[in-house]
C-alpha cells in the first residue's frame, strides 16, 4: 500500500486508529474454544465488527508463535482474510526482525511476500545492513523501533551517543538508507512530550504510536505534540480493544472502544 492511499483512507474513515490483534487463548470468550480455530475465529469476529472505525490491524506476531504451528497457520488466516475482504486496511506485522543481511531478506520475503503484510516492525540495533532489505520492497514498509513505550526504553534510547540521544541517532541515520521513504518508526504514546524533538528530525514521517490505555499514555498529547501536516500517525491500542467483553458480546463491546476512539481522532483531526 502507498503512504498516499493510507493518507485518504484516514481521511476517508476520520480515523488513524490501529487494532492490535494479541490474541491470547487465555483472554479470549469461552464459548471460542469449541471452534476449530479459536485464534482466528476471535480476529474474524472483531475485525468484522470493527474494520469501519480504523485504518490499521496490527498482530503482534508472539501472540501466534506462542502456539506453535497452530498459531502461525491463525496468522496465516488472518491476514489473509483481511487483504482478501479488506484490502483498504494497512497491515502491520509485530516482529520486531532485524539481522545480518542475508537473513533480514528471508525475513522481508516471509512477511511482504508469502504473508503478504504491508509493513513489519523492526530492531534497528543491527545498523544499516540489516534494515535496507526491508527497504528494496516496493509500496511496503518497515516500522523502526525509535523511542519505545516501555520503562526499558531508558535503559539505552535515551542515551548520549554522538552527542545526541540514542533514538534521535536512528532516526537521523535511518534517513541516509537506501529507499529511507520507506521508513515510519515507533514511538511509545507514553512518550507524547519527546514527539516535538522527535518531529524536527521527521516532520513528516508515519509514526506507529502504541501505549494508549492499558499502558496509560494520552491520545490527545500524541495529536498536540507527535500530528504533522498529513497526520503521520497511527495511533495502536490493542487490549483495551478487544478484550472489552469476554462474553457473547465481545465484538459488538470492541466496536463501541474503538468507535469512542474514532471519534477522539475525528475531533482531533478537526482541530487542525
Ligand atoms: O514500544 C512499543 C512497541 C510495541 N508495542 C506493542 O504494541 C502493543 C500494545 O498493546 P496494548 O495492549 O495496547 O498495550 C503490544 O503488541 C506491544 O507488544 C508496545 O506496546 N510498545
Amino acid at each position: 500500500m502507498t503512504t498516499q492511499f493510507l493518507v485518504e483512507q484516514i481521511q476517508k474513515k476520520e480515523s488513524f486508529l490501529c487494532i492490535g490483534l494479541d490474541t491470547d487463548l487465555d483472554k479470549i470468550p469461552k464459548h471460542l474454544l469449541d471452534q476449530d480455530d479459536p485464534i482466528f475465529a476471535f480476529n474474524k469476529a472483531i475485525i468484522d465488527a470493527t474494520h469501519h472505525l480504523c485504518v490499521a490491524y496490527k498482530p503482534n506476531t508472539a501472540f501466534y508463535e506462542a502456539y506453535g504451528i497452530k498459531g502461525w497457520q491463525a496468522l496465516e488466516k488472518t491476514i489473509d482474510y483481511l487483504n482478501s475482504n479488506y484490502p483498504e486496511i494497512f497491515t502491520i506485522a509485530d516482529a520486531k526482525r532485524g539481522d545480518i543481511g542475508n537473513t533480514s531478506t528471508r525475513y522481508a520475503k516471509a512477511f511482504f511476500e508469502d504473508l503478504g503484510f504491508d509493513s513489519v516492525t523492526i530492531a534497528p540495533y543491527m545498523g544499516r545492513d540489516s534494515v535496507e532489505p526491508f527497504l528494496a520492497f516496493k509500496d511496503k514498509h518497515t516500522i523502526l523501533l525509535a523511542l519505545t513505550s516501555n520503562m526499558g526504553a531508558f535503559d539505552f534510547q535515551t542515551k548520549m551517543v554522538n552527542g545526541r540521544e540514542l533514538y534521535k541517532e536512528v532516526l537521523e541515520v535511518s534517513k541516509s538508507y537506501e529507499n529511507s521513504e520507506n521508513l515510519m518508526y515507533v514511538v511509545g504514546a507514553t512518550k507524547a512530550t519527546f514527539l516535538t524533538e522527535i518531529r524536527k528530525i521527521i516532520p513528516e514521517s508515519f509514526l506507529l504510536v502504541p501505549g494508549v490505555g492499558a499502558q496509560g499514555g494520552s491520545l490527545s498529547e500524541v495529536c498536540k505534540y507527535g500530528m504533522s501536516k498529513n497526520v503521520g500517525l497511527l495511533v495502536n491500542s490493542s487490549r483495551g480493544i478487544i478484550y472489552a467483553s469476554d462474553q457473547l458480546d465481545f465484538a459488538q463491546a470492541s466496536a463501541e472502544k474503538a468507535k469512542e476512539m474514532q471519534l477522539e481522532m475525528s475531533m482531533e483531526l478537526k482541530k487542525r
